[in-house]
């Protein structure tokens, strides 16, 4: 679940009061999510969601992230745009948290993906770095190359009770060193979602995208990194088994929108990798530091940790075609 922190109907009232949004009807917390405390809320002019902030989304990066996704919205990109109060801001603060009321986009997530939602989404991928990837403040990738060794350095007090998260960590001590000394510089560059996960695409019935959510990784960097993440989302098991055909769908659909270069596809093993490396670190950091008492259940490591095997292997990025 993912109310951290309940708000009331009257709550609610009188912070949008501070909005033209009309009468709130309605409101409804909203189970699903880990990071974010999110209520569905009903107006007179709309359906919206209702944010609060919590620990795990930088504080600092807020107004960035509420521009660009202003920016997208306004240039016909299906991303919730916040709506903003009376006075032109967009973020606010209720019970303690930072807040923002941003706009309901229809659709659902897809459980269970096939390669019709794996060409809609690469699609939508290209799209968002087309029409995005211009926007003009520049914001960098907390969680990137440079942020790794930090992530390992606060895994390891925890992973002293675990001979499995030690192994890991000692491994992607040896990985980083080559992910430095590799790690590709040069490539287009701009705007990217760097969390382009199954959960936060939203799409019809039909398997067509609708809306693109939580840009709170959102930072400026390259294209290709952005694509080796998605295609870790969406080309792999559950339990972190290539599915070649799904990353194929989606490669092929985003080259279809937005053409790769050859420096690009050339890179996207290494980012693949590295990738890879980054969603293992914070899984398992999230698990090492997981209190049983919680209600949200921490995401499997191991199953990032095995995709990195995979794209070891990989000798072109042609192959993922
Ligand atoms: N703007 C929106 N339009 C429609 N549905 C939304 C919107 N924002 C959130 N939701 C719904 O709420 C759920 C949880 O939101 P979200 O994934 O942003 O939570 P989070 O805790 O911030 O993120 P995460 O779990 O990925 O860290 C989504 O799966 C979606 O169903
Ligand atoms: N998408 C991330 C969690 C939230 O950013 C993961 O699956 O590990």
């Amino acid at each position: 679940m993912a109310v951290f922190t309940q708000v009331s109907l009257e709550d609610a009232r009188a912070y949008l009061a501070d909005y033209d949004i009309g009468e709130v009807l309605h409101l409804e917390g909203i189970e699903e999510g880990v990071s974010n405390t999110n209520f569905k809320v009903e107006a007179t002019s709309g359906l919206y969601a209702l944010t609060l902030f919590e620990a795990a989304t930088p504080e600092d990066g807020l107004p960035w992230f509420m521009d660009y996704t202003l920016y997208l919205d306004r240039k016909g990109y299906p991303a919730p745009g916040p709506a903003l109060k009376r006075d032109g801001q967009s973020l606010g603060r209720i019970n303690g948290k930072s807040c923002a009321l941003i706009k309901w986009l229809p659709g659902r997530w897809p459980r269970n993906p096939d390669t019709r939602h794996a060409t809609s989404a690469g699609e939508y991928l290209a799209k968002l770095h087309l029409i995005g990837g211009d926007f003009p403040q520049i914001r960098e990738n907390s969680m990137g190359l440079a942020a790794w060794p930090g992530l390992i350095a606060r895994c390891e007090p925890r992973a002293a009770g675990s001979l499995r998260a030690q192994d890991i960590l000692a491994e992607f001590r040896e990985e980083l060193g080559f992910l430095q000394t590799h790690w590709p510089s040069g490539l287009p560059v701009g705007a990217i979602h760097a969390d382009y996960f199954t959960d936060n695409v939203l799409m019809s019935d039909d398997g067509k995208v609708t809306g693109v959510i939580d840009y709170y990784y959102a930072c400026t960097d390259a294209y290709a990194y952005d694509l080796a993440v998605s295609l870790n989302a969406w080309g792999f098991t559950p339990g972190g088994q290539p599915m070649p055909q799904m990353i194929s769908a989606f490669i092929k659909a985003y080259h279809a929108t937005r053409p790769l270069s050859e420096a690009e596809v050339n890179a996207l093993p290494l980012f693949a990798r590295g990738s890879a490396v980054r969603f293992t670190l914070t899984r398992l950091y999230d698990l090492l530091n997981h209190d049983p008492s919680w209600v949200v259940k921490p995401k499997d490591p191991e199953a990032f940790y095995r995709r990195l095997d995979y794209h070891r292997g990989i000798k072109t990025g042609h192959t993922y075609f």
